[in-house]
């Protein structure tokens, strides 16, 4: 897991490469060489076998080198598995003469050892490796690779043994520098205007931190496992180059309860629910609210509904509220700390009750029908604050933000591609209120600049009807746990949101397979124990 890392931008990282260079403690040829290094030990960490070397039939690698330092990290590669024993092929796309300066050098260095071929579109004759590691292009990929797509095909046809098991075409392992060449790093997107191979690389090696593009998007899918190397980079005053985003982590420390507080000094929070036949989702989000440690936790739906919620758990309250005027009557109760709606509401019950909710001025979520019902009424986007935190998955972002989805679902034109790091943060400026943009690289955007990211693809069983639901519940719990008036300073709506993503996901991964939304909040628990809470 990524807890806690910086995330950086191809700006970002440039910076921290140049302050570096600048600082005259390193050179850019060292860090070619350490960048070069670094992605063949990690070849030989990842497959051991490759540490013996057979006599006779040495091992095979094909490093496709880049017109740029992408491609100088590759002629380091090639040089350093020739001298290991491996038999190397080195296919270049570029002109040696432009290449930059340390890739130049690296270039030569290489012809001193072996031939470089050109990358030659229409030939599959040497796609005969144990080993294809990719270096055309890196942080600097610009523009779309159309003109690649036919190679990258060959490429997938290899590895994926299409051409019959006998053939020389065949690719075992496919490694990728920095980042596999046809995705932008500052979005996870494949930047093509053809129709690319789903090529999986089963490695990708990137230098001194991760990159947006391999944590959102097709990247983390695409990249295969990450392996993040230590190229001797520290880092200095990158923040000058924009906000920094994070890797959502949590401690211990952030769920804690003290011996001498009493239930209300964990808030009070109020979960709407929505008419007859409805009121399992809101049930979902009351749950997780009590398992996250919420003091209370009061379920609301109408009075003709209430029947339908008789069951456990006996700890959630249930109290009737059939109009905003009874809502804004209860919320006058300082008590009440924290509230969610939207699961299970209803459009039109949720449109009706969203103007109290927003006048409380209340920490509260905005999930599901409320995100509907809230685009329908753009006359309450002004009333949003700084303690709502918008909870939408893709569509429901589209119906709030439909410009920005429509960016997004533009084809990239060019790199850095627009991402949906890039949305949610334009979002979270535009409304003035906290947006978790869901999917299993969940964005969350504060209106202050700060953005993390959590990656959950290794838990696709969250994929699940109510599993939402259980979202908004964790995070209305957390919040009713700090409300506002007591939380210091980075104790923001903002980050509660982060936290319950985590915590959320957390729970999955403990289920494990068939999972289903009932399993989660019971898991929290476990995931505090996990976490020595
Ligand atoms: N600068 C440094 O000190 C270090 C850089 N490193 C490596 O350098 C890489 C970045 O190098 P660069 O900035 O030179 O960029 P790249 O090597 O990623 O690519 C830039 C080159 O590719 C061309 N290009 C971009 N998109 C193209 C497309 N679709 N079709 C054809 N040509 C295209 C550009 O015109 C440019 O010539 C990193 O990804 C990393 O691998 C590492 O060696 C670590 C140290
Ligand atoms: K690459």
């Amino acid at each position: 897991m990524l807890g806690g890392t910086e995330i950086l931008t191809t700006a970002q990282m440039r910076a921290i490469e140049s302050a570096a260079i600048d600082s005259g403690k390193v050179t850019g040829l060292e860090l070619m060489e350490r960048a070069g290094a670094a992605v063949v030990d990690a070849i030989l960490a990842k497959w051991p076998e490759y540490a013996e070397r057979p006599e006779k039939f040495p091992w095979r690698a094909t490093v496709l080198c880049g017109p740029g330092n992408n491609g100088g990290d590759g002629f380091v590669i090639a040089r350093l598995l020739a001298g290991l024993g491996w038999e190397t092929t080195v296919e270049f796309y570029g002109d040696a003469d432009r290449l930059p300066a340390d890739a130049r050098l690296n270039y030569d260095r290489w012809c001193k050892i072996g031939k470089v071929y050109p990358l030659d579109l229409d030939v599959q004759q040497r796609f005969k490796a144990d080993v294809l590691v990719d270096a055309l292009f890196g942080i600097g990929l610009s523009r779309p690779v159309d003109a690649f797509c036919d190679y990258f095909d060959d490429i997938y046809a290899a590895v994926n043994n299409v051409f019959g098991g006998k053939s020389a075409t065949t690719i075992d392992r496919l490694v990728a520098v920095d980042v596999p060449s046809f995705l932008c790093a500052d979005s996870g997107r494949v930047l093509s205007r053809e129709v690319m191979p789903w090529l999986e690389y089963d490695m990708t090696v990137t230098f001194h931190r991760p990159k947006i593009g391999h944590v959102i998007g097709d990247g983390p899918e695409l990249c295969g496992a990450l392996v993040v190397a230590d190229i001797g980079l520290f880092q200095s005053r990158s923040d000058h180059v924009g906000d920094f985003t994070r890797a959502v982590s949590v401690r211990a420390s952030d769920f804690a309860k003290h011996a001498f507080s009493h239930k209300f000094d964990h808030g009070h929070a109020l979960i709407i629910a929505g008419g007859i036949g409805h009121g399992g989702a809101a049930r979902l989000s009351a749950r997780a609210a009590l398992r996250v440690g919420a003091g209370l936790v009061t379920l609301c739906p109408p009075k003709s509904a209430l029947i339908e919620h008789s069951g456990p758990p006996d700890a959630l309250m249930r109290r009737a509220v059939d109009d905003a005027a009874t809502l804004a009557e209860m919320l006058t109760d300082k008590r009440i700390s924290a509230l969610c709606i939207g699961p299970g509401c209803g459009v039109d019950r949720a449109g009706a009750l969203l103007p109290a909710v927003l006048e409380s001025g209340r920490h509260c979520v905005l999930d599901a029908d409320a995100l509907t019902a809230l685009a329908g009424k753009p006359d309450l986007l002004p009333g949003l604050h700084k303690n709502c935190v918008l909870t939408p998955h893709a569509g429901e972002f589209a119906r709030l933000f439909p410009d920005l989805a429509e960016r997004l679902a533009e084809l990239p034109e060019r790199g850095p591609a627009y991402s949906k790091l890039d949305a949610a943060r334009q979002a979270s400026a535009r409304c003035g209120a906290v947006v978790l943009l869901k999917g299993p690289d969940t964005v969350i955007a504060g209106p202050d600049g700060r953005a993390e990211i959590h990656s959950a693809y290794d838990v696709p069983w969250l994929a699940t009807a109510g599993s939402g639901d259980v979202l908004a519940g964790l995070i209305t719990g957390l919040l009713a746990r700090n409300p506002p008036e007591y939380a210091v300073s980075y104790s923001t709506a903002f980050q509660f949101a982060a936290n319950a993503t985590a915590l959320h996901a957390a729970a999955a991964r403990r289920f494990g397979p068939g999972l289903i939304a009932d399993d989660l909040p019971d898991q929290i628990p476990g995931v505090f124990r996990d976490l020595a809470v």
